[in-house]
């Protein structure tokens, strides 16, 4: 059996809901092999992040290495990078063994305000990581932090959006879960056209994870051959059904349904 493989390079969060777990759930769900380096330890749950735990820098690169020197993953996709030298070390490695179809989700804050990338790291984000991806997909705060303005309309988003791609990035999709509007709108630049994504809102607090498991979605579509607006098309259509049959797992903001789309496929 041919199986395609995918790597996450990202933080660990204990709950279960978001970062390397979220994205392995989310690659099995999706038919891909998946992998991991760790770049940071969090004691986290769905009421917020008590501890954050970063990883040495000689340790992410030991887990790359590992991974490149035995197993070629066909995606990759990064999540919390936590610090500059992490970053330096992670880009350096993708260039290194040439792996393509990069996704990069550029996680800044969990939503209960945790910082899981130091202020000082967004530069080496900008300049060594998304010169290096195919696919960037931040919220509306980090779509800010990147092309550097206030987003407050659909047209800032799309100048945002084309700012982002001047940085480097193949594709940039700008998120709508932070909207407050009925409909979630993910809108994708390819550098000369946009398409929106769009979906109903579901009103629920058991969103967390939502971007971890999106991006991840992503990365699988890719790792088995699918073009970018098609893997979008489909990570559109799985987070929604995991946000939709939601678990209610804890007390605070729960994990979103990683079985859900498949169950749904099962059923129809
Ligand atoms: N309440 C919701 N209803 C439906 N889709 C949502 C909702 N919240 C987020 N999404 C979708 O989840 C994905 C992640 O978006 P977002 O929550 O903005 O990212 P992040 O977790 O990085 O903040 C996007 O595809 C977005 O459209
Ligand atoms: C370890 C870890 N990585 C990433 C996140 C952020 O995940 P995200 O999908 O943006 O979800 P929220 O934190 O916003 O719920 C995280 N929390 N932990």
């Amino acid at each position: 059996m041919q199986v395609a493989k995918a790597l996450t390079i990202a933080g660990s969060d204990s709950g279960g809901g978001a970062g390397v777990q979220a994205d392995l759930k989310t690659f099995q769900e999706l038919d891909v092999y998946g992998m991991s380096a760790i770049t940071a330890v969090t004691a986290q749950n769905t009421l917020g992040v008590q501890g954050v735990y970063d990883v040495s820098v000689d340790g992410v690169i030991e887990q790359l290495n590992s991974i490149g020197d035995d197993l070629t993953p066909n995606a990759v996709k990064t999540g919390m990078l936590f610090s500059e030298d992490i970053i330096e070390a992670t880009a350096i490695c993708i260039d290194f063994y040439g792996w393509k179809n990069l996704v990069v989700d550029p996680v800044m804050i969990a939503k209960g305000g945790a910082k899981l990338l130091q202020d000082q790291a967004v530069r080496a984000l900008k300049e060594r990581l998304l010169p290096l991806s195919t696919v960037v997909t931040p919220n509306l705060p980090e779509a800010e932090v990147l092309a550097d303005m206030k987003i407050d309309s659909e047209d800032k988003k799309k100048e945002a959006a084309k700012a982002i791609h001047g940085l480097g990035a193949d594709f940039v999709v700008i998120k709508g879960g932070h909207d407050s509007s009925s409909i979630v709108t993910d809108i994708l630049y390819d550098g000369h056209a946009f398409t929106t994504f769009d979906s109903n809102r579901y009103e629920t607090k058991n969103t967390h994870g939502t971007g971890c498991t999106f991006s991840a979605a992503i990365t699988a579509q890719l790792a088995q051959g699918k073009s970018v607006p098609e893997s979008i098309k489909l990570a559109k259509a799985f987070i929604q059904a995991a946000i939709e049959d939601d678990l209610h797992i804890g007390a605070g903001h729960g994990p979103t349904n990683h079985w859900a789309y498949e169950k749904r496929g099962a059923l129809t």
